[in-house]
């Protein structure tokens, strides 16, 4: 097990290069098992979700070959086979294998998945979309149980508006009989980007982006090839180091009409950004100011920046309010900052934080993928060494964190973590 040790007060100069999106990928390979032949992804992260679900489509028969940041899946021998545990348990995109399995073959049995321990996080909503659609749904012992006879589009209204059931209920309805509407969708651009990659495989999709998606079902889908769009969450973190920690830095492969909510943001904050095409230059500026932000769903402020911006919050001057309206509970990050010297108190689904303070280096915890993010930028701001276990989280999520942020001039590097560590990490 590894540990990351940050030493904090290094300014950040230079260029960092984006990943292909994670939430985007982590669809866009279930998706791959609808076709019946070869579909090639390129530009995917390096990311242990990857990694993952490849894996799972190993598990069910698929020929998967990945080659540096491109992907060549042959789904032909495909099979439903269970996967009620596992792999499926170490990331929260494995329910996008219950909409692309049910599609194919109207049957699947998949263990409820993991991810971000964000509070609760159920899905209601796919399930209720599965069922439209005309599929059983049981949950036996933990594993979910889909079959249908045939499905047929149906009209959907979301009653919370989520990404993976919209996502989920487009993989499973390209393939039913008929249209199928899908109301109060999510509107992120990763829901763009399956549709993109569905229509490419020959599926009859349109409005995806907005909240009303009409599919029609066809009979079959083909391979493809397809690229993936930059990672905005990716490229939000380094935005908000480079606002934190920077002299001048360049986020490269972007697009920043994905990253307007933020953006609006940093400049209420005074930071200095230049947009371009598919880059963004931030500069440093003498002081920040506080500002309040309440996460929404998109175009509204990303709830998985809203942990990395809570660290920046505390060098900026004033008192502030951070509300998350999507996960009320998201804030296991803040007991870290706090050892840090942060002022920051958690009222309910919100945070009250108050700057600037200077932050000292400390041991801290990762809880989850995006906790993991803000303690890197609060470890590049503070004073001292900052040290961080619970790195499995930041893999899921972050290609070559390390070496990009030493590419900036940050001084950041793993370490293996002793027994003692383990043990005390494991029993904390
Ligand atoms: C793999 C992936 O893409 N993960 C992202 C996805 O997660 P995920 O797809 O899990 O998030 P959703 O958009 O579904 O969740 C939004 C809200 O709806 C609630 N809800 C969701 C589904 C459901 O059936 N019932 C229900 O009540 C959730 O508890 C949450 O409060 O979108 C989140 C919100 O942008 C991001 O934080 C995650 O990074
Ligand atoms: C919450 C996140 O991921 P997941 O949904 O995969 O747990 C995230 O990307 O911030």
């Amino acid at each position: 097990m590894e540990k990351l040790k940050v030493e904090g007060g290094h300014r950040l100069r230079g260029t960092v290069r984006i990943s292909g999106a994670k939430n985007s990928a982590v669809a866009l390979i279930p998706a791959a098992i609808l076709a019946d032949s070869t579909v090639t992804i390129e530009g995917l992260p390096n990311i242990s979700d990857v990694h993952t679900l490849c894996g799972l489509l190993e598990e069910i028969g698929g020929t998967v070959s990945l080659d540096e940041d491109t992907v060549t899946i042959d789904p032909s021998k495909m099979v439903s086979m269970p996967l009620p545990n596992g792999k499926v348990k170490k990331l929260r995109a494995s329910y996008y294998l219950m909409g692309a399995m049910l599609g194919r073959f109207k049957q699947a049995v998949i263990g409820l998945p993991g991810g971000c321990h964000l509070g609760p996080r159920p899905i209601d909503q796919h399930i209720k979309g599965f069922e439209a659609l005309g599929a059983t749904v049981t949950n036996e012992q933990g594993a979910i149980y889909l079959r249908a006879d045939e499905l047929v589009g149906a009209r959907i209204y979301l009653d919370v508006v989520s990404v993976g059931a919209t996502i989920n209920i487009m993989l499973a309805a390209v393939r039913a009989k008929g249209q199928t509407i899908i109301e109060n969708a999510a509107k992120e651009p990763e829901i763009i980007d399956v549709a993109t990659i569905l229509t490419s495989m020959g599926a009859k999709i349109k409005g995806a982006g907005t909240d009303i998606i009409r599919i029609d079902g066809v009979d079959h889908l083909h391979g493809c090839r397809h690229t993936i769009i930059p990672d905005r969450i990716e490229a939000g973190t380094y935005m908000i180091m480079a606002v934190a920690q920077g002299e001048e830095v360049l986020i490269d492969n972007v697009i920043p009409h994905h990253l307007e909510s933020l953006i609006a943001k940093l400049r209420e904050m005074g930071a200095n950004i230049k947009i371009m095409d598919d880059q963004v230059l931030i500069t440093r500026v003498p002081e920040l100011k506080m500002v309040d932000i309440k996460t929404l769903v998109y175009p509204g402020f990303p709830t998985d920046l809203q942990q990395p911006f809570t660290s920046l919050l505390t060098n900026a001057i004033g008192t502030g309010l951070v509300t998350d309206t999507i996960y009320g509970a998201r804030f296991k990050h803040i007991d870290e900052l706090r050892r840090m010297n942060a002022n920051v108190k958690v009222e309910g689904r919100s945070a009250i934080i108050t700057g600037p303070v200077r932050l000292q280096g400390a041991k801290v915890k990762a809880s989850d993928l995006r906790a993991g993010a803000a303690l890197v930028a609060a470890g590049l701001m503070a004073d001292g060494i900052t040290e961080i276990t619970g790195l499995e989280h930041i893999d899921r999520g972050y290609e070559d964190l390390v070496d990009k942020l030493t590419n900036l001039g940050a001084v950041i590097w793993r370490e293996n973590m002793t027994e003692t560590e383990i043990n005390n990490f494991q029993n904390s």
